[in-house]
């Protein structure tokens, strides 16, 4: 299998033909994973091999596209055929519960191809797997363009909107692989981000990181980004530092619990986070931890932004009380077992294989979701590709209904 180029965690030569970057490796191995149909992408989805909401939706998708180009001849009709995607789409939500964009883009395939065969009744097999994968590449195509809307519109709403702080004497930590910034030139943008939005959980920019990829596009090495580490599965330290890394953005690394010392040291001009799902007031499913991080935000009165494509955005969920929450199995938390990081590296060889990942005392119990919730009045904005939305200070919740009609013009 080839060495992929860095930061494409989806791969997809039409039709039939699609790999992703197996995350639990990064950044140490840069391994391609091939998903070969349904199976496969439920496998690596639940795995976390790939994750991010956008990502998991579009590898689902592509998973079934791959499935059905394999071995078309099992299907006499298109209505037999499908029988067979609404089957294998309600077995692809079975993955993980959280991030809605898998069940908005599975609804809005079913949907789709129902209304298709409806209008043209003697559509063959070949035309509807046809249909599924324009269906499949529309999703890659508007996720990328998407999250470039985000990215600007996001990075022009912190330099208008986030209070400039004036740049300070203390210069940033420099980052070991780019070029120490010298005292002289101190950040006057700092954004603090959470978990792994970028490229690896999308298909391409990213939707939070996204906003930080843009920004520095226009204030350059007057921006310093802060990611966190975020435990357990370590997407701030294995996989957003190392996109931070890749495109030469100034950033400093912190641990998760660091989050309020930095706001209490150093002027932050905003917090921005991605949202597995954004309930319709404003509520917001994302990254364990990301809730702490809005109080932090409040206490200091730091602008706490949610980076989110209307297809993270469920109309149908009325509050963050009606979000389902995953729970992930405890080994992810007190061992490093089938993940990469560095703490289990072969120092300690003449231990026994089992501490070696081991992360916390045997027999200790756990409580490892992977989402928590971010009540929508402790949000500032969320920043959508067709717009940034935020609410008077008296409004505890947002109308995203309302602003969905506004800005779709329905
Ligand atoms: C651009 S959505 C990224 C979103 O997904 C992450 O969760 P996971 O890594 O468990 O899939 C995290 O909540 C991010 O904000």
């Amino acid at each position: 299998m080839p060495k992929p180029s860095a930061l494409q965690a989806i791969r997809f030569e039409p039709p039939g033909t699609l790999t992703v970057l197996d995350q639990l490796l990064l950044p140490y191995d840069e391994t391609l994973v091939p998903v070969t149909g349904i199976d496969d992408g439920h496998r690596v989805i639940k795995a976390m091999q790939v994750r991010g909401a956008p990502a998991i939706a579009i590898v689902a998708i592509l998973s079934l596209v791959v499935d059905i180009h394999a071995r078309p001849e099992r299907w006499a009709t298109a209505s037999e055929l499908l029988v067979y995607i609404t089957e294998a789409t309600h077995y692809l939500e079975t993955s993980r519960p959280t991030a809605v964009n898998l069940f908005e883009a599975t609804k809005r395939l079913r949907d789709t191809l129902a209304s298709t065969i409806h209008v043209h009744p003697n559509l063959s097999v070949s035309e509807l797997c046809q249909r599924v994968l324009e269906f499949g590449e529309a999703m890659l195509a508007r996720d990328l363009s998407d999250n470039q809307r985000i990215g600007a519109l996001g990075a022009t709403w912190i330099q208008e909107q986030a209070p400039h702080r004036a740049p300070e004497c203390k210069p940033e930590v420099p980052n070991a692989s780019v070029q120490p910034r010298s005292p002289s030139t101190p950040a006057t943008w700092r954004i603090l981000t959470h978990c792994n939005t970028g490229a690896l959980a999308t298909a391409g920019w990213g939707t939070a990181l996204g906003i930080a990829r843009s920004l520095f596009q226009q204030v350059g090495e007057q921006l310093h980004v802060y990611c966190t580490e975020t435990r357990p599965y370590m997407q701030g330290s294995r996989l957003t530092a190392y996109e931070l890394v890749h495109d030469k953005i100034p950033a400093t690394l912190i641990t998760d619990s660091m989050a309020a010392a930095l706001l209490a040291s150093r002027t932050t001009n905003a917090i921005v986070v991605g949202a597995d799902r954004v309930a319709a007031n404003g509520d917001t499913a994302n990254k364990i931890g990301t809730y702490q991080l809005a109080v932090v935000a409040h206490h200091h009165n730091v602008p706490f932004m949610v980076a989110a494509p209307w297809t993270s955005i469920d109309l149908t969920t009325p509050s963050g009380a009606d979000i389902p929450i995953e729970e992930r199995p405890s080994d992810e938390m007190v061992t490093a077992k089938g993940r990469v990081v560095p703490h289990t590296s072969s120092l300690h060889t003449e231990l026994p294989a089992d501490a070696r990942v081991r992360l916390a005392a045997p027999g200790i119990a756990t409580w490892n979701p992977a989402f928590d919730i971010t009540p929508a009045h402790l949000i500032s904005a969320i920043v959508t590709e067709r717009g940034v939305i935020t609410k008077s200070d008296s409004q505890a919740t947002f109308d995203l209904a309302g602003s969905h009609a506004r800005l779709f013009g329905v």
